[in-house]
């Protein structure tokens, strides 16, 4: 392959003018770097290692990946469905005809929320199954069917049963969902903007939330059961668009390499990249991202072979699939995935959320305001965190934003809870206190939009290599789910015997977390997701980084790459 006709200029990264006229040997020594279309490749001296990327990062990289982006923002509908759920059902559970037609207690109103997360915490995981037996694409239609169903039984709903039954359908697509947008976003893109296209998926939930609400708020005193017919019905129209669109939208070319239909893969990946048909022959990019995937592949072909012998598709070889992400090789990584979730769970954002109004009384706040403030106020708090975390994701890094993260919000809750054990009997007299305290809130809440809110659903999905990456983001996601629904069922018994212990727990959460994204958590950012495996590398085994290198060779990674890593006047 030489310097012209395939569009590429190969330049040493370091020193980018001096090519054509510096001492070619010389020039062996220092990394290469070969561009098009803003794309780089960029060769090590020691001509095997590389990196590469298709433009820039943050806001103008999206830009740059337009293709990709629009099919995440499309897919992160499954977000906005999810946040929407959350944002309505608050405002609907209080409603004149709602609760005339059903005068239901507290208990009744957990469960409806409960019944919600349970079902989605069955949907993620049966969408991890669904995910890899027919495609990313079709579960997400199957998902959005479901959905559907759950959101016409609430919206139609005659008697309690109906809305009962239409929440636990309902759950059980928005699990799925929850599950299957970041999946399919993490496998469609670019390792340089990869972060910032999975961010939308928090971007997606906290706007649904934002919009569940305001629909519920302007709603509420439309006279007769439309005051919450409506705003449950709106939900079908964004539930039936992703299911039509999805049929449209490009399959995940990871999923299509394990599937052994490469040239498919390949005409799906450069559709991605926005490669044209011509280009796919000659683009070093392609070449070497597609690569990766059939390595990663095979590699996973040949352990499980050596492994077991046991035929794909099976329900023996899906046991042992879910059994392998506690096994030696994956168990960290599932951990991570799990703990993630844990973390995102245990900050307390959904305690505010839920018990938001009754925290704020214990805080001094009274009336209507109440629940604008915390509600309202904390969807949108977090609506504008999550638009930094959306730049500086992949600039930054995930630690980095974890770490600060985790720290300022042990702290704000650490404020919280010495100020409520301070004052919490006489907040009238103690004003100040009182307002230092919701601007506590929503410091917390700032910090939590900026870190564990998107990092949550970022971070699962890239640390699982293709063979277990469903059955791994599944189980996380399950972990969400399942550590959201032990904060409703614990955090009112907690604020009952102590306001101040609650935001203590909070904090020491927070703070745990802290030590976790500082001491275990490995920096996945820029990272390609076949490359992440060397993040892990120490806790893979020796044979198994020797027969990558062989499969790698058998390929011809090594030769692509070796290709680039002379300077051109050498070749
Ligand atoms: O990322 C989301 C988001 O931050 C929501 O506000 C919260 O309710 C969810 O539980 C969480 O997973």
């Amino acid at each position: 392959m030489g310097l012209h006709g395939t569009g590429y200029a190969v330049v040493p990264a370091d020193d980018v003018g001096s090519v054509l006229d510096a001492n070619a040997s010389s020039q062996a020594l220092l990394p290469r770097e070969a561009r098009l279309h803003g794309g780089t490749l960029v060769v090590h001296p020691d001509g095997h290692s590389y990196t590469y990327s298709y433009g820039p990062k943050g806001l103008s990289g999206l830009l740059h990946n337009y293709y990709a982006l629009g099919c995440a923002v499309f897919v992160s509908i499954g977000g906005l469905l999810f946040g929407y759920d959350q944002g309505v059902i608050a405002n609907v559970l209080v409603m004149k005809d709602f609760t005339e037609r059903w005068p239901i207690g507290a208990w009744e109103k957990g469960v409806m929320t409960a019944l919600l997360e349970l079902g989605a915490l069955i949907g993620a995981l049966a969408a991890g199954v669904l995910a890899d037996r027919v495609s990313r694409r079709k579960a997400i239609v199957l998902a959005c069917v479901v959905f559907c169903i759950g959101s016409a039984f609430q919206c139609g709903a005659e008697r309690l049963a109906h809305l009962v039954v239409g929440r636990a359908i309902g759950g059980l697509g928005v699990g799925a969902l929850s599950m299957l947008a970041p999946l399919y976003m993490a496998e469609i893109s670019p390792p340089e903007v990869r972060g910032s296209l999975m961010a939308l998926e928090q971007f997606s939930i906290v706007l649904g939330a934002v919009l569940g609400f305001w629909t519920g708020f302007f709603t509420r005193n439309v006279p007769g059961p439309n005051s919450w017919r409506v705003p449950l019905g709106i939900q079908l129209g964004p539930g039936i668009l992703l299911a039509v669109g999805c049929w449209f939208l490009p399959p995940s070319p990871r999923l299509l390499v394990m599937q052994g239909r490469t040239e498919e893969a390949l005409h799906a990946l450069a559709k991605l990249r926005l490669r044209t048909p011509d280009e796919i022959p000659t683009d070093p990019l392609l070449k070497v991202e597609l690569l990766e995937m059939q390595v990663e592949a095979q590699l996973v072909a040949q352990t499980i072979g050596l492994e077991d012998d046991v035929k794909t598709g099976t329900l023996h070889a899906e046991a042992l699939t879910w059994a392998r992400l506690f096994g030696r090789k994956y168990r960290r990584r599932t951990f991570i995935g799990v703990m993630m979730m844990f973390f995102q769970q245990w900050s307390g954002i959904n305690a505010l959320l839920y018990y938001g109004p009754t925290l704020m009384r214990e805080l001094g706040l009274q009336g209507e305001s109440v629940t604008l403030v915390v509600s309202g106020g904390i969807g949108i708090v977090q609506f504008f965190a999550v638009l930094p975390a959306i730049v500086f994701i992949d600039r930054l890094g995930r630690k980095p934003l974890l770490r600060g993260g985790s720290a300022v919000m042990a702290l704000s809750h650490f404020c919280i809870a010495t100020l409520v054990w301070l004052y919490d009997d006489d907040w009238q007299s103690h004003w100040f206190a009182a307002w230092t305290s919701v601007g506590c809130v929503y410091i917390f809440t700032a910090a939590y939009g900026m870190s564990y809110g998107p990092i949550g659903w970022v971070l699962p999905s890239e640390v699982f290599p293709l063979s277990v990456r469903s059955k791994g983001v599944s189980l996380s996601t399950a972990s969400n789910w399942f550590n959201n629904f032990l904060i409703g069922l614990v955090t009112p018994e907690l604020m009952e015997s102590s306001a101040s212990g609650t935001f203590l727990t909070f904090s020491t959460a927070c703070f745990v977390g802290y030590l976790w994204s500082t001491y275990i958590v490995p920096e996945t950012a820029n990272v390609s997701l076949e490359d992440i495996d060397a993040v892990f590398g120490s806790s893979a085994g020796r044979e198994d980084v020797e027969l990558k290198a062989q499969i790698e060779r058998d390929l011809g990674l090594h030769e692509v790459i070796g290709q680039w890593s002379v300077p051109a006047g050498l070749r």
